[in-house]
């Protein structure tokens, strides 16, 4: 539905060069919701923007629904934005018309009939959840209440695709997860293909099917979200992943942890389970073998796509040499194993 092909954006500011996007290449399925996410900075925006040309890319070609974007007249582009929806993290809506007047706007602008618009415009309120907010102001709605009327707006040129930029990334947790349950409905019940980006693995492991990395302009991993949360290949993906399992180490262990193993203090160490982990009772397997007694301080495990996937912050009380060789059996069968330190 969406074809990336060779994008790069530089932007010229103050006779410097800056490179916004690198040569990206992207393919997006029709039906899916797929999310680009990437730091402050990676070039999200840009990328998002040039999917409906709001930024030309600098070179490279566009193609949605089959149309090169990118070899249209100014006239014909206008047409195919109408199949492009767009929603932003500060709503964008128009603080002197009512929600209904937002959401008919496109309508208006297409030089629709009034009783067409009003049937459309009722029809999208009531999808959204806000038919009792129709003559409301933005002023008068919460944040969440404004997303769904510029959903709504969106949705008013019934487009084949949905682009969302940070979409929830002002809204409260509970309103994310209403906000991203509803792009799912929208997502099933007109198969509408939908763009995020996003700064926010957990916004992607609650609902893309396909996830892109971007760091520095640059497509750094691409693939299923279940295949990248089982195998990260680089750094960066790895980090977004954690970013979804913060485990921190309580205060007291902080405050008690040295750098160096004295007689009397044990290991405390972070276990990184992947899916390449091995799928077994491994903690009291290696507890059983070498003679370990384990204390579990937190755990943090989870599942995506069928693939289980997570964190562990464990005390092990053995002998030195107890506690090295479980880890090397550990380190063999795929999880990852780091010392954080001594608890004496
Ligand atoms: N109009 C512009 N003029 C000059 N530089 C720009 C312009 N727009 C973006 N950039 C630069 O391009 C790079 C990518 O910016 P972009 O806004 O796409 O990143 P982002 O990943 O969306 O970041 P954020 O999450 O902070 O919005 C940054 O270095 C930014 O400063």
């Amino acid at each position: 539905m969406i074809e990336i092909q060779n994008v790069n954006k530089v932007f010229y500011q103050a006779g410097r060069e800056i490179k916004a996007l690198d040569d990206i290449n992207l393919t997006i399925a029709e039906g899916s919701i797929y999310g680009v996410i990437g730091s402050s900075g990676a070039g999200k925006s840009t990328l998002i923007r040039c999917v409906n040309l709001l930024e030309r890319p600098t070179q490279g070609k566009v193609f949605v629904d089959g149309t090169e974007l990118n070899a249209l007249s100014n006239k014909e582009l206008t047409l195919a934005r109408r199949k492009i929806g767009m929603i932003f993290q500060h709503f964008n809506l128009l603080s002197s018309r009512t929600v209904f007047d937002n959401v008919g706007l496109p309508l208006e602008l297409a030089g629709e009939s009034k009783q067409a618009i009003k049937a459309k415009v009722e029809s999208l309120l009531e999808l959204v959840g806000l038919s009792e907010k129709r003559d409301s102001y933005p002023a008068n709605l919460s944040g969440g209440q404004k997303q769904r009327v510029a959903i709504a707006r969106a949705l008013a040129s019934d487009p084949k695709v949905l682009l969302c930029d940070e979409a929830t990334s002002a809204l409260d947790p509970a309103t994310t997860h209403s906000i991203l349950e509803l792009l799912r409905k929208i997502n099933k019940e007109f198969n509408l293909t939908i763009l995020l980006i996003t700064h926010e693995m957990a916004v992607v492991k609650s609902i893309c099917s396909d996830v892109a990395i971007i760091g520095g302009g640059k497509l750094v991993e691409q693939g299923a979200v279940g295949d990248i949360f089982a195998h990260p290949k680089t750094e960066l993906a790895r980090q977004f992943i954690r970013s979804t399992l913060d485990l921190s180490i309580p205060a007291d262990y902080a405050a008690r942890l040295s750098p160096s193993q004295t007689p009397n203090s044990y290991p405390l160490v972070r276990l990184e389970f992947t899916g390449a982990s091995v799928d077994a009772p491994i903690i009291s397997q290696v507890a059983r073998e070498f003679d370990l007694d384990i204390s579990i301080l937190s755990s943090n495990m989870d599942y995506v796509g069928g693939i289980k996937f997570g964190l562990m912050l464990a005390e092990f009380f053995g002998t030195p040499q107890a506690s090295e060789q479980a880890i090397s059996f550990l380190k063999q069968n795929k999880i990852d194993v780091e010392v954080l330190g001594y608890v004496a």
